[in-house]
């Protein structure tokens, strides 16, 4: 199968992950709106096509805050990956550094950003952070982005509660969200050194 567009890596991605992995990855919360909405926010963008113009060297080199990439392409955090493919964020990273995209770790990734650092050394990494009621929690996660080479702060500000939406619970089980639901978000669990390994700051306080 040729992969060309969104829809044909969401195709792809529909026939590959299993039923639950699906429904997560293809959520939206509550009644859908935002995303619907972010679809058809994407579907009003045009290409600006520029004819008659010298394309023998075409270059899409951009930067973000400040750090060189060869195009515009960045991997938002996404927390679970493992649901995916059981080498979940390790895989992307690898991945990411190979094309040179940017990559975002989210905080509900199961892999520790140690192990983002380990497995692709040379790879462009930002880290998302959540203001979490346990400020030494958020300075202890800024701390280690700073020394593990994340180059940025992703700082995810719309989730004063968790959304309405069963699939996280169903496939992490249901104590579980709601023992650390106090933490706002199921990864941060870790932190209390429950040592489920479900979180990239899972058992390294
Ligand atoms: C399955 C899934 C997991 C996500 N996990 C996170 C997360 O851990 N942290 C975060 O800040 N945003 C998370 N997001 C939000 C995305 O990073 C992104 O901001 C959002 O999906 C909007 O972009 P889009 O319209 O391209 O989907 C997640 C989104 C999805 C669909």
């Amino acid at each position: 199968m040729e992969l060309y567009t969104v829809l044909d890596y969401e195709r792809l991605a529909k026939e590959k992950l299993d039923k639950d992995a699906w429904e997560y990855f293809n959520y939206g919360r509550g009644r859908k709106w935002c995303f619907q909405d972010s679809i058809e926010a994407f579907s009003r963008y045009r290409i600006r096509s520029r004819v008659l113009q010298d394309v023998s060297n075409r270059c899409l080199a951009t930067t973000v805050l400040g750090q060189s990439i060869p195009y515009p392409i960045c991997i938002s955090p996404t927390a679970c990956q493992f649901f995916a493919h059981p080498d979940g964020e390790e895989a992307t990273a690898k991945a990411a550094e190979a094309v040179g995209a940017l990559m975002v770790l989210s905080c509900g990734a199961r892999s520790s950003m140690e192990d983002i650092a380990m497995a692709a050394p040379g790879g462009l990494r930002w880290m998302n952070i959540y203001p979490f009621t346990d400020r030494q929690l958020t300075e202890y996660t800024i701390r280690k982005a700073e020394k593990l080479g994340f180059k940025a702060l992703v700082v995810t500000v719309d989730s004063p509660v968790p959304g309405i939406h069963g699939a996280m619970e169903e496939l992490l089980g249901k104590d579980h969200v709601v023992n650390h639901s106090s933490y706002r978000y199921v990864n941060v669990c870790c932190y209390l050194n429950c040592n489920c390994r479900t979180s990239s700051i899972c058992g390294q306080v």
